[in-house]
């Protein structure tokens, strides 16, 4: 009997999703819900399998299975719809150097545009709003290829802010950010999921992980575990996968990943 459902609660699903790399398995049989207008986290080892199934949630890639958007196979979305209702941020995405930052936000924007026709004051809008979001907006006449990796990686997000899709993917988004700007787009994601968007990040930052509402661990392909970030049984799946290398603590009401040290010899 099929699991999969209208969209309504469920944003993304997934059923018998498998994927192949180079002839080999590297996602098996995933049977997954994401619920709308909530924030999961997929974290697990290298190699685990994190951006191969974030791109096959995003349609990319070849893949056996099914994977729904809002109920309807991706198959199914016709190109600029799904590029409206789904906006993605990539691991070491490539953009044009060349391009100003403005434009590379504007880039975002084209779902919503009809073929050659200028940007609406609409467009602009939503190009500002996200600009300004990640704290690029002063760039904005500077070229992508003149900023640092943080800067940058900022100038993509806030390409991905402006789709204002329902459902927004991403990959790593923290890489390169310094710690002010990680806690920014921490407070960007609350706000996201408050306005009932549904986003899902592959993290590496484990307790910036935490901090979302649900998890996914993966191990070797396959889901070891899926549930609420702040659920005794998501600790210890984390704890679990990262081989006991991690302990999840409480500090400050906020649930944090620490390294699990040896014990010293000699104190110093
Ligand atoms: N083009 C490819 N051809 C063959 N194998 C690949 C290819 N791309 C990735 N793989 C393998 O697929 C597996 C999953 O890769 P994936 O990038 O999804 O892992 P990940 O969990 O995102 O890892 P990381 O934490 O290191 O980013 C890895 O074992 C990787 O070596």
């Amino acid at each position: 009997m099929s699991t999969l459902q209208a969209g309504g609660a469920w944003a993304l699903q997934t059923q018998g999703l498998s994927v192949s790399l180079g002839g080999r398995p590297v996602l098996h049989d995933l049977t997954l819900r994401l619920a709308t207008g909530r924030w999961t986290s997929i974290v697990g080892p290298n190699g685990a399998g994190k951006s191969t199934l974030l791109r096959a949630l995003a349609g990319m890639g070849e893949a056996r299975g099914q994977v729904l958007l809002q109920g309807r196979a991706l198959a199914h979305w016709p190109g600029r719809e799904r590029a409206r209702t789904l906006a993605w941020l990539g691991q070491n995405q490539a953009a044009p150097t060349e391009m100003s930052v403005y434009d590379v936000a504007m880039l975002g924007r084209l779902p919503h545009q009809s073929w050659l026709a200028a940007p609406s004051a609409h467009d602009h809008a939503a190009v500002e709003q996200a600009l300004r979001r990640t704290q690029a907006w002063d760039w904005r006449a500077r070229s992508l290829g003149q900023l640092s990796g943080g800067e940058r990686q900022r100038v993509l997000l806030a390409r991905a802010l402006a789709v204002q899709a329902p459902v927004l993917l991403m990959d790593e988004p923290l890489a390169n950010l310094d710690p002010p700007h990680q806690t920014d787009w921490l407070h960007c994601m609350r706000e996201l999921v408050a306005r009932g968007t549904t986003v899902v990040s592959v993290l590496h930052e484990i307790s910036m992980a935490l901090q979302s509402q649900d998890l996914l661990v993966l191990a070797q392909g396959r889901v070891l575990h899926h549930g609420r970030s702040a659920d005794a049984a998501s600790h210890a799946a984390l704890e679990q996968v990262f081989d006991h290398r991690i302990q999840v603590r409480a500090i400050d009401d906020q649930w944090v990943a620490l390294p699990r040290l040896a014990p010293r010899a000699h104190p110093s």
